[in-house]
C-alpha cells in the first residue's frame, strides 16, 4: 500500500511552497518490545544497560536524553524528541520529528542479549498515526511500506495493519503478537482424585498437573490529538510559562492520573514533554507540539481500568482537540479486556462525535481503534 498519510498536505506543489516555513512533526513512532523471560538467567534485566550505552543507541535514532526519573519498577527518560521507558523486560521508545526509531532495533537486540541477558522476543508493537508531512521523514520511515519491509528483514512472523481511513486520519501497526511469558500457574490442587469403582475402591493418583500459561495483565491507551485549541496550546510556550512544572499545573496535566511522579520539560520557545511513573510501575507520557499550524498532543498510559471513558473525557477536556484518535490494547487478563464494548457505546463524548471505530483481535491482545471529531466542525 502506498503511503497516503495526510494527502491534503503532502502533494508536491504545496510542500515546495512551504519549504521555508517552520514545521515540526509531532506525530511519534512508537516501538514497544517485550523480551521473553530467560529460564537460564533469572537476573536478566534491561535496566542493567548503562547510561552511556543508551546515549549511543539514541544517537542512531537522532535524539538524546534530556531528563530522567526512576523508581523500583521503571526507568523513565524524557528525550529531545519524546520518551523512553525501560522496565525489567519491557522497553518502550516513542520519538517524534524526523527521528529514525527503527534504526536502533539492531543495537537494541544486541544490548538486550549481551548486557541484559535476553535472547528472545516475546512481542513487538510498532505503531504510529499518519504523518502530517511524510515527505520530511528519512529512511526507513519514508512510508509505512518501507517501515514494514525494514521490520520484515528482522522477523519472519510480523504482521502489518492500517486502521481508520487511509486517505485521512489513520493509524499503522506492525506486530508479532506472539504471546507467551507471564506466570505459570500449576493447576494441581484438584487432580489427586480418589476413584471409587464397582469392584472396590482404587486410589488412583491421576497425578495430572496441568499447566496453564496466563499472561501478566497488560493494557495501553493512547490518545493522539490534532487541531488543538490555540489558547490551551499557549500554556506550552515560554510566553506563558517559565518551566515544565508551571505548564503541568496551569494546564491541569497533574490531575489526569493521580499518584504519578512527574518529570516535565518545557522547550524554548515552545513545546512540552512529560513522563509520569507510579510506584506500581504504571507510566503516563504526554508530548505537545503547540504551534497553531501543526498542533499535536499525544497521551499514552498503561494504567489499568475497566472503563476509560472518564480518562478520555479528562484528557480531551484538558487539551480541547479538533480531532483525536484513541487506541486501546488489552490482553485477556487485563481489567480493560472489555473496553472495546465501552468504546462501542461511546458514539459521542461531550462535544466530540465518533467518525470511525474498528476492533481487531490478535492472539494475545484485543485492539480498539476509534476516531472522533469536534462538532460542529
Ligand atoms: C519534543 S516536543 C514534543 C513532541 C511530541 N512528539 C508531540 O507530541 O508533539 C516538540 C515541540 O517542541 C518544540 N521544540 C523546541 N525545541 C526543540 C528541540 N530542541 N527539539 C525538539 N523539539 C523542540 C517543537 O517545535 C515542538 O513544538
Amino acid at each position: 500500500m502506498a503511503e497516503n498519510e495526510d494527502l491534503s498536505s503532502s502533494n508536491s506543489s504545496s510542500s515546495s511552497s512551504r519549504e521555508d516555513m517552520h514545521f515540526f512533526e509531532g506525530v511519534e513512532k512508537l516501538l514497544e518490545i517485550w523480551f521473553a523471560p530467560n529460564p537460564s538467567n533469572k537476573n536478566a534485566d534491561l535496566r542493567k544497560i548503562p547510561r552511556p550505552m543508551w546515549d549511543a543507541l539514541l544517537k542512531t535514532v537522532r535524539c538524546e536524553i534530556i531528563s530522567f526519573t526512576r523508581n523500583e519498577q521503571i526507568d523513565a527518560y524524557v528525550l529531545s524528541e519524546s520518551s523512553m521507558f525501560v522496565s525489567k523486560r519491557r522497553w518502550i521508545l516513542k520519538t517524534c520529528g524526523s527521528t529514525t526509531t527503527l534504526a536502533c532495533l539492531e543495537p537494541l537486540l544486541r544490548l538486550a542479549s549481551e548486557i541484559a541477558g535476553y535472547t528472545e522476543l516475546e512481542d513487538l508493537f510498532y505503531s504510529r498515526k499518519n504523518f502530517k508531512r511524510p515527505e520530511l521523514q528519512v529512511s526507513p520511515h519514508r512510508g509505512f511500506e518501507e517501515e514494514v519491509a525494514f521490520l520484515d528483514s528482522f522477523f519472519d512472523d510480523g504482521r502489518a495493519y492500517s486502521l481508520g481511513a487511509v486517505n485521512r486520519d489513520c493509524w499503522h501497526l506492525y506486530t508479532l503478537s506472539r504471546g507467551g511469558g507471564g506466570k505459570q500457574l500449576l493447576m494441581n490442587n484438584n487432580n489427586n482424585v480418589n476413584h471409587h469403582v464397582a469392584n472396590g475402591t482404587t486410589n488412583v493418583n491421576m497425578n495430572l498437573i496441568e499447566s496453564l500459561q496466563l499472561p501478566d495483565p497488560d493494557q495501553t491507551i493512547e490518545i493522539l490529538m490534532t487541531d488543538l485549541d490555540p489558547q490551551v496550546m499557549a500554556v506550552f510556550t515560554k510566553d506563558v510559562c517559565n518551566t515544565g512544572l508551571e505548564a503541568t499545573q496551569k494546564s491541569g496535566i497533574h490531575k489526569l492520573i493521580p499518584g504519578m511522579v512527574i518529570d516535565d520539560y518545557l522547550f524554548d520557545p515552545c513545546g512540552y514533554s512529560m513522563n509520569g511513573v507510579s510506584k506500581s510501575g504504571c507510566y503516563m507520557t504526554i508530548h505537545i507540539t503547540p504551534e497553531p499550524d501543526f498542533s499535536y498532543v499525544s497521551f499514552e498510559s498503561n494504567v489499568a481500568s475497566s472503563s476509560y471513558g472518564d480518562l478520555i473525557t479528562r484528557v480531551i477536556d484538558t487539551f480541547q482537540p479538533g480531532k483525536f484518535i484513541v487506541t486501546v490494547f488489552a490482553n485477556k487478563t487485563s481489567p480493560a479486556a472489555n473496553v472495546s464494548r465501552e468504546l462501542e457505546h461511546l458514539g459521542t463524548i461531550a462535544q466530540w462525535k465518533r467518525r470511525d471505530i474498528q476492533f481487531s483481535r490478535f492472539p494475545t491482545y484485543d485492539l480498539t481503534y476509534a476516531q472522533y471529531c469536534k462538532y460542529p466542525s
